[in-house]
């Protein structure tokens, strides 16, 4: 593809429509000197890794594989260290070897990584003790830090975004085609924590019943490739048009416009109104879309989204990832999938059990209950059950470290617990344990169905 081709005006013409969620940066001749640079950048990725993903993602539309998209509400650029890196990949290969062999699909693996830096937020501002600054939108924008100088938006932080989730996906890359994700690393990702946690123990029951298997087939003389490195991409929301548009790109295959920001972008609840900037922007790229679908969408936006988006209703082009909340999800589904399917559109359908199930609990921390998030997972398996269509995967907000941020989970989190380790800059995620926990549930659930 073209490096340093400049962005085509085809990407722009999101700038006439309203945007929602942008920052209101204070210098815009600074924010346009900062596009300018970040325009001449070199991509992140390949628009042909983009097309690979976009045909996995083809089969699961058809029922031929699983996704599994998970990482940080929103990453930090002082956690682009090896060690928090390792352990978010670590626990996506756990989740993904338990998947694909407990449940005995193929699995597509899509971290939200390396660009996950923004946050469309429910209130402008935030106010404490009678001071009122502008909300935290993402380390990409703005400081967590509650001072007039660190909430100021600074468009210096988009290339810090980018030169984050370069160093990010460059360890990515090594670490899943440098051996360390080979299947015989199985144990290996297990070593730090198997001896103090259930889900911890099961897997390694599991991880020996993959060594037989792989020990059975070594004898047969089987030792394909495909086990020695893993596919993984990159995925993140995209919010911030004016980043997204500075690193869109020309493909010289097709002269076809890719966001080159990462492998697929998806757009959030609160920016997919159908006359907004975001949808006229993902409308004019071509790599795999995402969209998030609340409770109160209707099927009337959903199958707008698709004329939209994906016009030719090309399998593995849009992802519905719907978060409906575990008490409405057997209730709001159905019309939903009724409809888009018997308009022959075949979206991926995605289950997000974390966004419908957030509540404050007393001691003033955002969290939710593992027990909410499996049972808005058990209600979309139900409902593609009962209509006949493919649950198609699940988008997970986790980490690979030990936090207490969600309550619940074989290794049980308690509300008391939630100060020991909450780290999360905006929203709760499901920890190591609670995340395998989580795949073996999700497992079980795909082979019954
Ligand atoms: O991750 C999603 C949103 O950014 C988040 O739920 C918004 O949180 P808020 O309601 O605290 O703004
Ligand atoms: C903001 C997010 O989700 P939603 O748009 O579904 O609220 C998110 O996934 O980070």
């Amino acid at each position: 593809m073209t490096v340093n081709a400049k962005p085509d005006a085809g990407t722009h013409t999101w700038r006439d429509l309203p945007a929602a969620q942008q920052p209101d940066w204070p210098d815009s001749e600074a924010l346009r000197d900062v596009i300018a640079e970040l325009e001449s950048y070199p991509p992140l990725v390949f628009a042909g890794e983009c097309d690979q993903l976009r045909a996995r993602l083809a089969s699961v539309a058809k029922g031929e594989a699983f996704l599994l998209q998970g990482g940080d509400c929103a990453e930090a650029f002082d956690a682009v260290s090896a060690e928090q890196i390792r352990n978010k990949l670590k626990t996506l290969l756990q989740m993904g070897a338990v998947l694909t062999y407990a449940g005995s699909v193929p699995v597509v693996k899509v971290g939200r990584i390396a660009g996950q830096y923004s946050k469309p937020r429910s209130k402008p501002t935030e106010t404490r003790d009678g001071v009122t600054l502008p909300s935290y939108r993402g380390d990409s924008v703005n400081g967590f830090e509650f001072t007039p100088e660190a909430r100021t938006p600074d468009p210096q932080r988009l290339k810090r975004m980018y030169h984050a989730s370069s160093a990010t996906l460059n360890l990515v890359r090594a670490f899943t085609t440098g051996g360390y994700a080979d299947l015989r690393q199985v144990h290996a990702w297990n070593q730090d924590f198997v001896k103090n946690s259930p889900s911890g123990q099961r897997y390694e029951a599991l991880a020996r019943e993959i060594d037989r298997a792989l020990n059975f087939m070594n004898a047969c003389g089987v030792d394909p490739e495909e086990f020695k490195t893993v596919e993984f991409y990159a995925s993140h929301e995209a919010l911030i048009l004016d980043y997204e548009s500075a690193l869109t790109r020309v493909d010289s295959r097709t002269g076809d416009l890719y966001d080159v920001s990462g492998h697929m972008v998806w757009i959030g609840e609160r920016t997919r109104q159908l006359d907004g900037a975001h949808i006229e922007f993902a409308s004019r790229i071509r790599n795999p879309i995402g969209v998030k679908l609340g409770p109160a969408t209707t099927p009337e936006d959903a199958l707008t989204l698709i004329d939209r988006l994906d016009p030719d209703r090309e399998p593995g082009r849009l992802t519905f990832i719907t978060r409906m909340g575990a008490d409405k999800i057997r209730d709001r589904l159905p019309t939903l999938v009724e409809k888009v399917t018997a308009s022959g559109a075949q979206p991926v359908w995605v289950c997000d059990p974390m966004h419908g199930n957030t509540f404050e609990a007393a001691s003033g921390h955002k969290t939710r209950r593992f027990d909410d998030v499996l049972d808005e997972v058990k209600g979309f398996f139900e409902v593609h059950k009962s209509l006949g269509t493919h649950p198609g995967g699940i988008h997970v907000e986790l980490t690979g470290d030990d936090v207490t941020e969600c309550v619940g989970g074989g290794d049980e989190i308690f509300v008391d617990d939630l100060h020991q380790r909450y780290e999360t800059a905006c929203d709760p995620r499901l920890n190591r344990s609670q995340s395998l926990d989580l795949a073996f549930l999700v497992a079980e659930m795909y082979r019954d169905q």
